[in-house]
């Protein structure tokens, strides 16, 4: 396992300061579920309004709206958190979607004391758009790779709503930094709440931002009145086009078959919970894309993400039939069923093949970050 030179603080306990930034669905959730753990919980938001009232009532008044919060936590806001109030603080964790982190971080760098860092948590599931950047990216990209290498990444079948329910959830969580991730599954652990570390962050980031484009596909074929047949194809077939991307990138193949890969995948292509699911079904059903996102109230981060994705699959060379189906209905405005027609059309071929030359991104990623080639081969084969 890397290490990171960075000098962090020691394990938090409970009673440990946490600054979530975001208020939405799942930064309130998680708010919710550490602030439930006798932790100093602080909730960052962009929105007066939300901050005010939910110091006042404990209700988040815009994401899940009927649920009673822990009186540990104080929301915060709408300037993002300096230099002293973060310096007092032992986890920062990042809720907010992936397009507008660079902005965010970029902001928060000049706050963070290199000798003195919180423990840093990513849970957002995307890939940047026009850079196709992972959130490591944007972290090396605006952090420098010390901070990137401390980062710990959170993902897995995880709804905020059932979180908050105390729905009995299991997680994967993966740092470059063991230590790192350790801290951060000790801290979320709870009787309703297991984690799994492990030491592959690019494997599961890219299965988070990958299962959402396959539940915009799901979505649709059941929108378009298919039924189980066609949605266990798509999860299967979903599952061995993120294998084979994620390979081909670099990640190892194994993650895929973990919480953050087929867990995630099988719970949002199967939702209507899941808010990528609800796109495509609305999609399906014949609405506009444009009438959708207006509607949604919520991020879908598989809309951007297929955008990204479109670009990383032409650079990987890889064969993703499904991923591109749903950028060309979602971006070229194809028909729905036309786009099924398609697929289905397709000439017969072998079921599972992972591509013969592998690793392009993650080699150049960690570059970036510092690391050598022979790191590849540990994040190919990480002890999971
Ligand atoms: N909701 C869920 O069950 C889960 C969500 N996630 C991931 O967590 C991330 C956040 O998702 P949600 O909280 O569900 O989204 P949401 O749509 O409920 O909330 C988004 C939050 O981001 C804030 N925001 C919007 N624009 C911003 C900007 N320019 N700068 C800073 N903040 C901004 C909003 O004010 C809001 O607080 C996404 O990447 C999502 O995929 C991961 C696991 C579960
Ligand atoms: O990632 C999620 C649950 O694990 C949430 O999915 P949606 O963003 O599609 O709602």
């Amino acid at each position: 396992m890397i290490t990171s030179t960075v000098s962090s603080k020691p394990q938090p306990a409970s009673n440990s300061k946490v600054c979530i930034i975001g208020a939405g669905n799942f930064g309130s959730c998680l708010a919710s579920h550490l602030g439930d753990s006798e932790n100093d919980v602080f909730m960052w938001a962009r929105e007066v309004e939300l901050i005010n009232h939910f110091n006042l009532h404990h209700r988040n008044p815009l994401y899940l709206t009927e649920h009673d919060f822990p009186q540990s936590i104080t929301a915060i806001g709408p300037e993002l958190p300096d230099k002293e109030f973060i310096a007092k603080m032992d986890v920062l964790l990042f809720a907010i979607p992936t397009q507008f982190l660079r902005t965010n971080l970029k902001y928060i760098r000049d706050n963070l004391d290199l000798n003195n860092l919180p423990l840093l948590i990513f849970v957002n599931k995307g890939i940047e758009v026009g850079t196709h950047a992972l959130t490591l990216e944007i972290i090396v990209d605006t952090c420098g790779p010390e901070i990137a290498k401390a980062a710990t990444f959170i993902s897995g079948p995880s709804f905020a709503k059932e979180i908050v329910d105390r729905q009995p959830t299991s997680v994967s969580v993966a740092s470059f930094t063991e230590s790192e991730a350790q801290k951060a599954a000790n801290l979320f652990h709870q009787p309703h709440f297991r984690c799994y570390t492990g030491g592959d962050p690019i494997g599961i980031e890219l299965s988070g931002a990958l299962k959402n484009v396959y539940a915009i596909a799901s979505g649709m074929s059941d929108g378009l009145g298919f039924q189980n047949n066609t949605r266990a194809m798509i999860i299967t077939r979903g599952l061995a086009e993120l294998t084979c991307i994620g390979t081909a990138y670099g990640a190892s193949p194994l993650t895929f078959l973990g919480l953050s890969g087929v867990g995630d995948l099988f719970l949002t292509c199967s939702s209507s919970n899941s808010r990528n699911y609800t796109v495509g079904y609305r999609l399906g059903k014949g609405e506009s894309l444009e009438e959708i996102m207006k509607t949604l109230g919520s991020v879908a981060e598989g809309v951007s993400t297929t955008k990204a994705v479109k670009k990383v699959i032409e650079e990987l060379g890889i064969n993703a039939p499904i991923a591109t189906a749903v950028y060309e209905v979602l971006y070229e405005g194809k028909d729905t069923k036309v786009a099924v027609r398609e697929l289905m059309e397709l000439p017969p071929s072998r079921e599972l093949d992972l591509p013969p030359t592998a690793g392009g991104p993650a080699r150049r990623l960690l570059t970036k970050l510092g690391m050598d080639s022979s790191d590849l081969d540990l994040l190919m084969h990480p002890r999971l």
